[in-house]
């Protein structure tokens, strides 16, 4: 597969490297056909029996032709009513039947298809669902869309009339000719010789129509991309005013769209009437010759237009047949479009002998790992090599770009390191089954994943099955089900990934209970406290520390008011581990994980109120040496716990407690917090 830069020159930044995208290979109508013809298995038979079915019908309307022939001749001719009662009836007999068998042969044509399509797309989706996240950076999520529905109709019309349309063109051209020759074969064979002029003009257009339906489908997906994005993003586009830029944006896609629906509906216009003209010229030659040979007495009226008949029904057949390659062809631009798809391989496969371990402790090592990511040009891991012991707690912390994330991919198995292993209880990653590896080690993200469903669904999703009592108690645990009880139908409510229901905070505690329920020996959270307000990542710590209890958990994080509650922290810088620590020993150290520590500290401890609690727990008077509260002396706390026995004063552990770990300030004489 070729990477294609958009602006020329070599991959070197990120940013770069989003802007590339995959080269669509061309090929050939019988490849992709060939290409998806193991889709039709089980389908096969009934295709013959449409065949079978196109037969009969065709073979229906020669005979029809044949007796509108015999009825000229002896009953129009001669004006004889005796003559016509018996061909008119046989006739009538021969449409009926073949009506009947048109009918059911395009009823199991329709049956057959749509089961392809449905199976087709069902194929592409269950692929895609496999392929690693860098994949879908390559490709905008419309463009996947457009695939996914537009591109897969495309294969439809290729089957319609690549397997029925051919064959039914095909049987009718041949019967219909086979007609005109016994009935005059000089007369049918100087009509023919024309018949190639139908497919040259038909090889004259197919390249041209290929192209430019190529060109319809990647604008098709283009557009499908900036709708898509530009709805997603639409709080930006109406709070910056970016209504014009849009609309730039899909004007540029539509304008391509528009050339080549122009240029598409052109190419076929023309193709149609050279190919009237050509009609016209066969059906002059053959009124000429018919004319001269009536005139010799060497043929009937009734021959003649029975001839002319045939001819008529012979030319949309034929007309069909050359017309089908340009369907076909133009069809096959989407079908290069879902094979391309279907040729990016997954980048983790089961392995052949699955390791047989039953539930794991929960062991973690990370043995000389080194990886790339595909396409990239630096390494993101590089020998990276830590130990985590079942119910260990282990923050990992560093610079943006260090490879956290990362860590957690190759946890999860969505790739497997380039050199070195990751092993779960001694057994590298590569032995488990995928599905199996994935129940044992549980990712929280950073986005909170939310389905189409009621709150309900979206517990259970952590383990499919589970009963009611067990969702309610994974809530309960997750400091969710108060909240859940108060929405309007409770755990029935539905919800959707847009939701304006439910804050940030109340999404990320049902993700907890979800991954409550799913149980999993080994916990990876990337940034559980991201993008939360104060007061929201205040509420989500009792929930994560329920979580966690009891699991090996690796938390990747920014945010170092949780490191205190870890057993070691990891500091990764460029791939590597630099430090590695419990807090107070890295903070003593003066390392990376200080100067870390320090200026995430200095970033908020200068506005202060980021980390002051707003209203949930009323900070309380402590008087020193009584654990109560009252007048006199003591300090200001989170609750009434007594001071730490001959130390300095301070509020009891808590994260979020901004005077946590500092003597607290006295407070002001209006009661309120200073600076508040
Ligand atoms: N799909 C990708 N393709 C190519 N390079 C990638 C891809 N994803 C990440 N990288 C690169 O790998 C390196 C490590 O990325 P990673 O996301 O693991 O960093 P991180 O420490 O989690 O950063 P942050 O804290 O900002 O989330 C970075 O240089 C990043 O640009």
């Amino acid at each position: 597969m070729a990477y294609r830069n958009k602006g020329g020159g070599d991959l070197d930044t990120d940013s770069e490297f989003e802007e590339y995208e995959y080269d669509t290979p061309t090929i050939p109508s019988r490849v992709a056909f060939r290409r998806f013809w193991p889709l039709t298995k089980g389908l096969r038979k009934w295709l013959l029996l449409v065949w079978v079915c196109t037969i009969v019908a065709a073979l229906a309307e020669t005979e029809a032709i044949l007796l509108f022939g015999e009825l000229t001749d002896n009953a129009l001719n001669k004006g004889s009513l005796d003559a016509f009662r018996a061909p008119a009836a046989k006739w009538l007999a021969v449409a009926i039947v073949g009506a009947l068998v048109a009918y059911a042969g395009n009823s199991l044509a329709a049956w057959a298809t749509e089961r392809f399509v449905m199976r087709l797309r069902e194929h592409v989706f269950d692929h895609v669902q496999q392929l690693p996240p860098h994949f879908f950076q390559l490709h905008r999520q419309g463009d996947l869309l457009s695939r996914l529905t537009s591109d897969v109709e495309a294969i439809e019309t290729m089957v319609v009339s690549g397997l029925v349309g051919a064959a039914s063109a095909g049987f009718s051209a041949l019967f219909y000719a086979a007609a005109a020759f016994w009935l005059r074969w000089d007369l049918a064979t100087a009509t023919f010789v024309l018949a190639p002029l139908f497919w040259l003009a038909a090889r004259r257009f197919s390249g041209s129509i290929k192209d430019v339906s190529r060109a319809g489908r990647v604008a098709d997906g283009a557009i499908t991309s900036v709708v898509e994005e530009s709805l997603g993003n639409i709080v930006l586009t109406q709070a910056y005013g970016r209504r014009d830029a849009e609309r730039r944006r899909l004007h540029e896609e539509a304008t391509a769209w528009f050339r080549a629906s122009v240029r598409s509906a052109r190419l076929n216009e023309a193709y149609e009437q050279l190919v009237q003209v050509i009609e016209t010229v066969c059906v002059l030659a053959v009124i000429g010759i018919g004319a001269w040979e009536i005139s010799t007495g060497r043929m009937t009226l009734g021959q003649l237009l029975a001839f002319a008949a045939f001819l008529g029904y012979l030319y949309p057949p034929v007309r069909g047949l050359a017309q089908l390659g340009l369907t076909v062809t133009a069809a096959t631009a989407g079908a290069e479009r879902l094979i391309e798809i279907l040729d990016v391989r997954p980048s983790v496969a089961d392995p052949l002998h699955a390791a047989d371990t039953g539930r794991p402790d929960g062991a973690i090592e990370v043995r000389d790992v080194s990886f790339r990511y595909p396409g990239a040009e630096r390494d993101a891991l590089k020998g990276l090599s830590f130990r985590v012991s079942p119910g260990e707690l282990v923050i990992v912390t560093g610079p943006s770009g260090a490879g956290k994330s990362t860590v957690s991919k190759l946890l999860l198995r969505f790739y497997d390191p380039d050199s070195g292993d990751v092993l779960l209880d001694g057994v590298p990653l590569r032995g488990f089954p995928v599905a199996r590896l994935r129940e044992y080690v549980t990712l929280l993200p950073q986005e909170t994943l939310v389905l189409h469903d009621t709150v309900r669904a979206n517990i259970a999703c952590g383990r499919p099955g589970a009963g009611d009592r067990a969702i309610e108690a994974a809530a309960r645990a997750a400091d969710a089900h108060d909240f859940v009880v108060r929405l309007p139908e409770g755990y029935d409510t539905r919800i959707d990934p847009g939701t304006a229901r439910l804050s940030g905070g109340q999404l990320q505690r049902l993700a907890i209970a979800r991954a409550i329920l799913r149980d999993a020996p080994v916990l990876v959270l990337d940034e559980p406290t991201t993008g939360l307000d104060a007061m929201s990542a205040r509420r989500v710590v009792k929930p994560l520390r329920r979580l966690t209890a009891g699991r090996t958990t690796l938390m990747i994080t920014h945010d170092l008011n949780l490191a205190p509650d870890a057993d070691r922290i990891l500091v990764v810088d460029r791939g590597r581990v630099v430090e590695t620590g419990r807090h107070d020993e890295l903070l003593a150290r003066g390392g990376a994980y200080a100067r870390l520590h320090r200026s995430q500290n200095n970033a908020v401890m200068d506005t202060g109120e980021l980390r002051m609690p707003v209203f949930a727990e009323e900070p309380v008077f402590v008087e020193e040496g009584t654990g109560g509260g009252g007048e006199g002396a003591g300090y200001y706390g989170y609750d009434a716990s007594p001071p730490a026995p001959g130390g300095i004063p301070c509020t009891p552990y808590d994260p979020y407690n901004p005077y946590y770990g500092h003597v607290p300030p006295a407070p002001q004489g209006d009661g309120t917090w200073p600076g508040a």
